[in-house]
Order: structure tokens, then sequence, then C-alpha cells
């Protein structure tokens, strides 16, 4: 299988696991927030962090904007659609930072329109986010700004990523699997998914996870999840719909942590005795204590 180029990074098997933060529209639409959470991302070891990128009036019909909605923004679903997004000089101000700060970032755009604004900035991947895998315009526009994609699976059947991977192809391709429920219950995350998907299509899979909690997307890294992607907050009680199924700052540290611990600890799987074990052995053990020893291991 080949490996994907995301940045500096290679993503694959056996490599270090990509792990990405999620700031998605966490950033409640102020700039400031959105720089707190980057530095959050990156006091932690993530790799990268992403948003998502929405023209508004194409996303949602004119019903779905004019919905009432009390939000901080306003008084409709589309006043607060509209609040959550960020123009360009504020991607300028993230992207500078971002480089500032030493870590990727890119985004999923939902729309056509949105790829053609992302194009305008220097970011070394475009997501599909899964509400997205069936939009064959979207993914041809996105397959050809040339860049990897980083493609997500929730919601969708093998016919569906089928058809999405024969649209996208397979080169610098990277799927994710997922269970789009906000937070996801863990009888229906499925993890062995990882592993199958990477064999149906012989690309580097990784996983996108909305649980709440952190062992199970530690578990997707031992599992081969080629790069693990989360949700951050700065505190899962604020305002937001995304807010609750997000890793505060100590979870994402501690999901980083876990993640390169269990790295290091995978091994070769070859059956050894370490130097380390031989002073153990010779205390420990009544039988053959000796033998290895002798014998210089
Ligand atoms: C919703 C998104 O992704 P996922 O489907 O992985 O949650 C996204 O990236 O915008």
């Amino acid at each position: 299988m080949k490996s994907v180029r995301i940045g500096k990074r290679e993503l694959g098997p056996g490599l270090p696991c990509y792990i990405i933060a999620e700031i998605g529209i966490n950033h409640n639409g102020d700039l400031d927030l959105a720089k707190r959470l980057i530095s959050v991302a990156v006091a932690a070891g993530c790799d990268a962090v992403k948003f998502q990128k929405r023209t508004v009036e194409v996303v949602y019909s004119a019903k779905e904007l004019s919905a009432p909605r009390p939000n901080p923004f306003g008084t409709t679903n589309g006043d607060l659609k509209r609040g959550l997004e960020f123009d360009e000089l504020d991607y300028a101000e993230i992207a500078s930072f971002c480089q500032q700060v030493k870590i990727d970032w890119f985004a999923s755009p939902w729309d056509e329109a949105s790829v053609d604004f992302m194009e305008h900035f220097d970011t070394p991947a475009y997501k599909v986010a899964s509400a997205s895998l069936t939009d064959d315009n979207l993914l041809r526009r996105i397959r050809r700004t040339g860049k990897p994609v980083i493609a997500s699976t929730g919601m969708s059947t093998y016919d569906e990523i089928d058809h999405a991977v024969r649209v996208l192809g397979t080169d610098d391709l990277v799927l994710l699997h997922t269970t789009s429920t906000y937070p996801a219950q863990y009888g229906e995350l499925n993890l062995r998914a990882i592993p199958s998907m990477a064999e149906r299509y012989g690309v580097p899979v990784g996983y996108s996870g909305h649980e709440t909690g952190i062992p199970t997307s530690v578990a997707a890294a031992v599992l081969g999840a080629c790069c693990v992607e989360r949700h951050i907050t700065l505190d899962r009680a604020m305002w937001g719909s995304d807010q609750a199924a997000s890793l505060e700052p100590n979870g994402i540290s501690r999901l980083v942590r876990d993640i390169r611990l269990c790295e290091q600890s995978m091994g070769d799987g070859i059956k050894r005795v370490y130097d380390e074990e031989i002073p153990v052995m010779q205390k420990l053990r009544r039988v053959g204590a000796n033998a290895l020893a002798q014998a210089g291991a």
C-alpha cells in the first residue's frame, strides 16, 4: 500500500499516526477563540488543525436559512450559519498563525465555491466530510486541486464508498472510518472496519471519532488507523452543536500522549528477551536462569 504525504508527514501502515484536531465550527465565529484552539492543538502535539468551510447560501436551502433559531448572531438559522463562517482575511490570519506555531492546517469544503475559496491558501490537503461523500461534483472539484484527499465515510454503504473511490481515484487518497452520530455510542463505533476498509481499497485508512472519551480513538490507532481526527474545544459546556462531543485541552493532550505510547509499545512482533530482562530472570527464575545470559543474549 502506498503512503500518502501530507505536509511534512507520510501517512500509511506502520508510520506514526497523523493526529488532526478538528476545530470545525467550535470557534463559534471568533478568531481569537480559533487561535486559542490552534494553540491547544500545538501544545497537545497534534499534527494538524482542521476547519469547515461552507458557502452558506449553497449548502442550506432558503427554507432552512429562514427557520427561526435564536442564537448569538441573530434570530434565524441563517444568522447562525453566516455568523460561524470566517472570511478570507480571517483565514489569512489563521494561515499565518499556523505557520508561526508550526502546525498544518486545512479544511473540509462543503461545496465547490468553498474549494475555490480554500485554493487561495497553501493548505497541504483537503478533507471530504461524510456528508459530502456522495457529492460527485464536489469530489471532482477537490480532486482537480491535485492535493491529497482525506475522505470520511460516515453514514455510507460500501456501494457509496466504492463509487466515491472511483470518482476520486486511489492516488493520494486516505479514507476515514467514522460513525456520524454526536456523540457516537461505543457499540456503534465498529473499529474493525478500519482494517477491513484498508484491505478493500488498498489505501491508508484513518479514523474520525465522535465518541466521548479517549480509549477508543487510541484503539483505532493500534488497529492501524493512519490518522485520527477528534473535535477539540476549550470547554464542552460552551454553546455550539459539536462542543459536547469534543475533547477539552487535557483530553486532546492525553489522546496524543497515549497514541504515541502505544506506537512505541507495538514493536516488531518478533519475540525476544531484552537485555534488561536478564538480571530479572537471574533473580526470579529457579530453572534455566543462566542459559540465555551465558549465550550472550
Ligand atoms: C463533518 C466532517 O467530517 P466527519 O464526517 O469525519 O465528521 C468534516 O470534516 O467537516
